[in-house]
């Protein structure tokens, strides 16, 4: 079976988790093995390093370093294997995190980034990314409804504005790799967005 490497983003309550569930089933009904996994996270080490990344505090360099720390073990244990057995992986967050929040979000040099992309990577990227694009001020609205604000939750909507930026400059420079999902609507409109996505793919 021919894999496929799905990635989720956008900002913090956008609607990743809600949509990631239902698109396994999805796929799974239509005999796909699918794995699930999540940055920061997704191995033993990676998820050690997720946990100070979440809750102590540092420069943006630092956070960077950290989060594609994880990503490598994350691409060489779980993501390769996975493709290279055909699986479809499903991804919560990936690479455009670290570019729209270390980058857009705290400032951090692009430059930096793009060339630690480049040597965890070695030119892997997702077939594709389902952008969950929404207004910072919706987002915080529904994280309020629902949770207890992490380290980064409790950013100001000025902060997730420019994260959604970021999303957004990532997202012109890939156009055939993302697709931008309106998650302002609502749950069942959202979800039609995604499965015609998967249908323009054949998926
Ligand atoms: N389209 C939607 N309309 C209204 N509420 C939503 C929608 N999608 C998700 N939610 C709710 O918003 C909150 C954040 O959603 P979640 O899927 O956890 O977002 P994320 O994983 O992107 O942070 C949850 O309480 C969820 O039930
Ligand atoms: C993958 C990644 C995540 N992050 C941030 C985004 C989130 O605020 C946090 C991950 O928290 P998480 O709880 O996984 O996100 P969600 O709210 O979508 O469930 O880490 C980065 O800053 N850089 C990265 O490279």
């Amino acid at each position: 079976m021919k894999s496929r490497f799905i990635t989720f983003e956008g900002i913090d309550g956008a609607g990743k988790s809600t949509h990631i569930a239902a698109l396994t089933e999805r796929l799974a009904q239509g005999g796909a093995a699918v794995v699930n996994t999540r940055e920061p996270g997704g191995t033993v080490l990676a998820e050690t390093l997720r946990g100070l990344f979440l809750h102590s505090g540092m420069d943006s360099l630092t956070e960077a370093l950290l989060v594609f720390a994880g990503r490598r073990d994350h691409l060489q244990r779980v993501i390769e294997p996975a493709l290279a057995a055909g699986q479809t992986v499903l991804c919560d967050r990936f690479t455009d995190a670290s570019f729209a929040y270390q980058g857009a979000g705290r400032g951090m040099d692009l430059s930096i980034l793009e060339t630690l992309e480049d040597w965890v990577q070695e030119g892997r990227q997702p077939d594709l990314t389902l952008w969950f694009d929404l207004p910072a001020l919706m987002a915080a609205q529904r994280r309020a409804a629902a949770r207890e604000a992490d380290r980064f939750e409790q950013q100001d909507l000025e902060f997730f504005e420019r994260v959604r930026g970021g999303y957004a400059e990532r997202a012109a420079a890939a156009p055939q790799r993302f697709a931008r999902i309106d998650a302002s609507l609502s749950v069942p409109e959202v979800a039609a967005q995604i499965a015609a996505v998967m249908e323009a793919r054949g998926w």
